[in-house]
């Protein structure tokens, strides 16, 4: 079975998310060795990038932030082979596309091999096109992780049926960051997911508190908190303690 998939075999996966570089390289590598002692089953390591459609204003501030710290894809493999002289906390990046592409797709995928990098989810290309990149994750056992959102409608079926690793259950639409509520339609769109396809499901978007982490939980296999988190490494708040509230609460 899928490294991935595998995780989420016994328990629900706790998946923060972390920006490459923000605020700098050491505070990166510690911040993903907190995460994987506290609790952490993958973390999603956020490669920053100009013009990230998706994100909201936190993670964005995030983006300039490493930007000013002189970010750059070598760095950001640097900060995961620093990483990994500590952990083997299965990692996935958050890249857009225009960032492999201009890499190289295959000199991309062969160092994500390399360091030991299990998934990436990229927002910007959707199944139709992940061809050209799919090429090579393929080749390189990598995971290209689908993302679902509640737009996908007719979608749905088509994408649960291509996905890898574990698919990725946008909670809502817009951008990420910090919501309140969440829709009843999710509970009905994983039940979907789930009659074609045994790829655990994570649901990400919005979700901040330990009792939106449990409750959203119980709908599903995972899941990923962004925004709370890179908020809560700016204001320089206790990573660890938060990690460990989610993780057991889930
Ligand atoms: O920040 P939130 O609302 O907790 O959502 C997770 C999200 O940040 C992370 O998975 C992510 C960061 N950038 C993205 C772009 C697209 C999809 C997902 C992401």
């Amino acid at each position: 079975m899928n490294k991935l998939q595998k995780i989420f075999e016994n328990k629900k996966a706790f998946i923060p998310f972390v920006v490459a570089d923000d605020p700098d390289f050491e505070t990166t590598v510690q911040n993903i060795l907190t995460l994987a002692d506290n609790g952490a089953n993958i973390v999603e390591l956020g490669i920053p990038f100009s013009d990230p459609v998706a994100d909201g204003p936190v993670i964005q501030a995030a983006d300039l932030r490493a930007f000013k710290a002189g970010v750059n894809v070598n760095l950001v493999f640097d900060i995961v082979e620093k990483a990994r002289e500590s952990t083997n906390v299965p990692i996935v990046f958050l890249t857009y596309t225009n960032i492999a592409f201009k890499f190289g797709y295959e000199a991309f995928c062969k160092k994500c091999h390399e360091l030991n990098i299990d998934g990436l989810v990229v927002p910007d290309l959707p199944l139709e096109e992940q061809g050209d990149l799919k090429k090579y994750t393929d080749k390189y056992n990598i995971s290209l992780i689908q993302l679902i959102a509640p737009t996908s409608d007719e979608r749905i079926i088509k994408i649960a049926k291509a996905a890898q690793g574990f698919i990725y259950m946008v909670s809502s639409m817009g951008v990420t960051g910090k919501r309140e509520d969440f829709s009843n339609e999710l509970s009905p769109t994983i039940k979907r997911i789930k009659e074609v396809t045994d790829v655990p499901v994570a649901i990400g978007f919005g979700i901040h508190s330990v009792q939106q982490a449990k409750d959203l939980s119980e709908l599903a296999d995972g899941i990923i908190i962004g925004s709370a988190i890179v908020d809560l490494i700016n204001k320089g708040e206790d990573l660890a303690e938060y990690a460990n509230k989610i993780s057991t609460a889930i």
